[in-house]
């Protein structure tokens, strides 16, 4: 059951009147070739990570070693944490971590990716620093809340008289940052990020593979699957390379008004791929200035929902609400577990129905039920088909979504790799928690924030 799939037919007229037409669609094929082209001569760095066996080699190494933990907790955030948490969601039972130890047969995974106190407690509530690694990622080194959390473990750490270097693992950049030099300083053991790899696409190297080798993910499996559909993507032809033909939709939409992008998996194991998701269509897409210098402020809003529960959350605005939505729906063919629904009651018309059918026919009846009812009120929407979640799968979808990502900034003509609107917010918390070199900044910050007229309930 290897092998996702790719159903745009919603998104086309006459199907969806507000959708696209095959001939706008042609009128981009030779840009889109050219685009593809482009990407594949500058190889951006998400473009071979996984042609590249040194990031799985460098993980398997260690193995052994991380495997004989009975914790393995990720301190980072963005980039360096959801990619992690989508895998580990996707690729492992839902309810991994409370599971016995002879049933799981590889450590429980933790991820910590907020500074929020009730939560890095609770986290910490379930570990023993004695038994536990601390995986600190963080490309730049100097991310306020990975670090504050690679503190607050390495005074665990310290309060426990244990020895750093066997409990910490740092993943970052090979030469730069704090945690490069603290690992040179007291022999903490490291794994790079590549230098040309940004945060949002580096899940399929050291800094989602360690987590996802910790849980017994299969990293080999994922990377064939991102590899072949590199290959899948190397067709300059929009009509047989679904991430381009994806971008261009989104592209010619979000033209028309189309400013969201919602992702809806049909399951709670994909869900967390809709958050990974929505970090890399959110900070790629969504800038100021084209490659020009010019002001464009350019984007679409990525959602995620959750099917089937936002039916009864989201589903009445979808369909009513402003036409400016794109829906993804991830949908699962086999489930790995499945429950007969009980015929108790089928005295009862409203519950005779449901008794002796399978949980997951309802399921996807109802992504059914939803995606008819949202072509009956013209809203666009197409579907991604996984026959089965397995680590092969995901590789293919996460490559392909990091392509359909570098086509869009082509088509916007922005650079997707940077993100800027990220850096002020950054600098005033450097600035307001005493950060040497903030003071000046500090000082303005407190100044314009006093002279605000406030208009408090
Ligand atoms: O890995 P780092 O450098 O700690 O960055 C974490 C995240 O912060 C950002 O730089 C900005 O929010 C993201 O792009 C990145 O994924």
């Amino acid at each position: 059951m290897k092998g996702i799939k790719f159903d745009f037919t919603n998104l086309f007229k006459p199907n969806v009147n507000s959708g696209v037409t095959e001939a706008e669609i042609d009128d981009y094929k030779e840009e889109i070739t050219k685009i593809i082209e482009n990407i594949f001569e500058e190889k951006p760095g998400f473009l071979d990570v996984p042609f590249t066996r040194k990031w799985t080699d460098s993980v398997l190494d260690i193995k052994n070693w991380v495997q004989k933990f009975e914790s393995v907790v990720i301190l980072g955030i963005g980039g360096s944490a959801l990619g992690n948490q989508a895998l580990q969601t996707a690729l492992n039972p839902l309810n991994y971590n409370s599971m016995s130890k002879e049933e799981r047969k590889s450590p429980k995974v933790f991820i910590i990716d907020n500074v929020d106190p009730d939560f890095v407690s609770s986290i910490l509530d379930q570990i023993n620093p004695k038994t536990t690694l601390f995986n600190v990622i963080s490309k730049s080194g100097t991310t306020a809340e990975a670090m504050s959390n690679y503190l607050i473990a390495r005074g665990l750490i310290d309060t426990y008289g244990l020895n750093p270097s066997k409990h910490l693992l740092f993943t970052t950049d090979p030469e730069n940052g704090v945690l490069r030099k603290i690992a040179i300083e007291e022999d903490i053991r490291t794994l790079e990020i590549p230098q040309n790899v940004g945060g949002r696409f580096s899940v399929l190297t050291p800094v989602g593979l360690l987590s996802a080798m910790a849980g017994n993910i299969d990293i080999i499996d994922l990377f064939n699957g991102a590899r072949d559909m590199q290959k899948i993507l190397n067709n300059k032809n929009v009509w047989e390379n679904p991430a381009a033909l994806n971008a261009l939709i989104h592209f010619i939409l979000n033209k028309k008004g189309f400013s969201m992008s919602v992702m809806m998996p049909y399951s709670n194991r994909l869900y967390l791929l809709a958050d990974w998701y929505r970090q890399l269509w959110a900070e790629s897409i969504g800038k100021k200035v084209n490659l020009k210098g010019e002001v464009v402020n350019v984007g679409q809003t990525p959602i995620k929902a959750l099917g089937a529960t936002d039916q009864h959350s989201q589903v009445q605005l979808y369909n009513e609400g402003p036409n400016d939505k794109i829906i993804t729906f991830l949908k699962l063919e086999n489930f790995e577990r499945d429950i007969t629904i009980p015929s108790i009651h089928s005295d009862i018309e409203a519950l005779k129905y449901l008794g002796g059918k399978k949980l997951s026919e309802l399921l996807n009846t109802e992504l059914t039920g939803t995606e008819y009812a949202l072509v009956e009120h013209n809203r666009p929407n197409m579907k991604i088909i996984f026959p089965a979640i397995n680590a092969y799968n995901i590789g293919q979808f996460l490559f392909m979504y990091e392509f359909s990502t570098a086509v869009m900034g082509s088509l916007l003509e922005i650079n997707p790799y940077d993100q800027p609107g990220v850096e002020l917010g950054k600098k005033v918390t450097y600035a307001l928690m005493g950060r040497k070199g903030y003071e000046e900044m500090a000082s303005d910050v407190n100044k314009k924030l006093s002279e605000k007229k406030k208009v408090i309930i």
